[in-house]
């Protein structure tokens, strides 16, 4: 086995689709006549056809991970099904060295009628093992999947995180050189799914890996190097930074409020001192307009600072820091000073919460507010640095 050798080739590489049906039968039997003519036109493109995957190109080593990122539609999967044979390419060439294990879709590569411990025999000997060599690594490979009690009954009575289990187990365990998983990963639970990232660690030093992503810390902590892709094409490749920067440009999640509830509370006005703090920036402020209907008591107001994919990253609670706050009728105005916070390079966003303290009632829950973008020197793997102080304690 030489180490960093070129694992995975591929050049040229494109797939064209149909958008109907019925046309591309008919192209179908069109294309099947020239090719026994031997006239080959697979470069154009006809009346209803588009190209899923064009002109892609990557060479991927051992020891490598390639993230493959890119939003719905892209070509992921197309490209993932090319590589693993089960499509053809119109045009381009793919060269892999040695053993292929794949998880693209749930359930595929596995026949529903038979058992779950028939599905590992069946999938071994594809693969090109013996008998023997799987009697050698069922055991093993049940264990991973932890799905022993379900073994022996048909995999089409599975549900789909066990087949997930199933099909990430079988295709890891089998010693492969090349290993390509789709984002059906995600079907898997929290805790299957972080066994899965630790194995794909392990094998990533002796085989080159593929893994199809919408989770950008998932490429960021596993990946060595990403693509990404849009409309079937390349548009950013290299390193996880610049990729994922340019994912993210594509502006997927669009900046607008969005209301989730409104109860005799609205939104007049949300502001930030600036758009972009350069440089380390450790308190800023928020001012923010409510309009109440009534006068309202025992108020919570919550302001929840979001990473760029919505999801929390740290809060602040009238209620925690035992503030009384009251709104009357009509517009109340309130600034929120953020003290010494250091958030790490990247675009945040905002949501805010107005409860009723008591009851919990919700008078207003508004989200994906103002996106701010923070660029400083440090960066971290964490949105927020914990302020402290390091000590020896020997
Ligand atoms: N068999 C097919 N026939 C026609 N069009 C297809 C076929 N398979 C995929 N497509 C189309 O090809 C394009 C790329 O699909 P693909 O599944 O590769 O995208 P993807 O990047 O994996 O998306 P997602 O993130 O949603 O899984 C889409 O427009 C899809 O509708």
């Amino acid at each position: 086995m030489e180490n960093n050798e070129v694992l995975i080739r591929v050049e040229g590489l494109s797939k064209k689709f149909c958008k109907d049906l019925k046309t591309s039968l008919w192209y179908g039997i069109k294309d099947l006549v020239s090719n026994i003519q031997g006239n080959k036109n697979d470069r154009l493109l006809r009346d209803k056809e588009f190209w899923a995957v064009k002109d892609i190109n990557f060479e991927l080593r051992r020891g490598e991970c390639l993230g493959l990122i890119g939003h719905n539609g892209a070509g992921k999967s197309t490209l993932l099904k090319i590589l693993n044979g089960l499509i053809n390419p119109d045009a381009g060439k793919v060269t892999i060295k040695g053993r292929v294990g794949a998880l693209i879709e749930l359930g595929a590569g596995f026949n529903p009628i038979l058992s779950g411990r028939e599905n590992i025999y069946n999938n071994g000997a594809v693969l090109g093992f013996t008998k023997k060599e799987i009697d050698a690594k069922v055991e093993e490979i049940i264990d991973f999947a932890e799905i022993r009690e379900f073994i022996d009954m048909p995999v089409q009575n599975y549900s789909s995180g066990m087949k997930v289990r199933l099909g990430f187990a079988v295709a890891a365990q089998m010693e492969p050189d090349v290993l390509i998983i789709d984002e059906v990963l995600a079907v898997g639970d929290v805790g299957f799914r972080a066994k899965c990232y630790e194995r794909i660690s392990e094998l990533m030093k002796s085989c080159c890996i593929i893994l199809v992503t919408h989770s950008m810390p998932q490429v960021s902590k596993i990946c060595t190097k990403s693509i990404l892709m849009h409309k079937g094409q390349i548009k950013a490749q290299g390193n996880n930074g610049d990729v994922i920067e340019a994912y993210y440009d594509d502006n997927f999640v669009e900046d607008k409020m969005t209301v989730i509830q409104s109860n005799n509370c609205k939104l007049d006005y949300f502001k930030t001192d600036k758009r972009q703090f350069n440089g380390e920036v450790r308190n800023f402020e928020i001012k923010l307009g409510i309009i109440s209907e009534k006068d309202l008591e025992n108020i919570e107001l919550n302001l929840v600072i979001m990473s760029r994919e919505l999801s929390p990253v740290c809060q602040g609670s009238s209620k925690f820091l035992k503030q009384d706050i009251r709104l009357k009728q009509g517009l109340n105005k309130f600034v929120f000073s953020i003290d010494n916070i250091y958030l790490n390079t990247g675009l945040y966003k905002f949501a805010l919460t107005v409860d009723d303290c008591l009851s919990s009632k919700k008078y207003l829950w508004v989200q994906n507010l103002n996106p701010i973008k923070f660029i400083n020197e440090f960066t971290g793997i964490s949105p927020v640095m914990l302020s402290g102080k390091w000590d020896r304690n020997d």
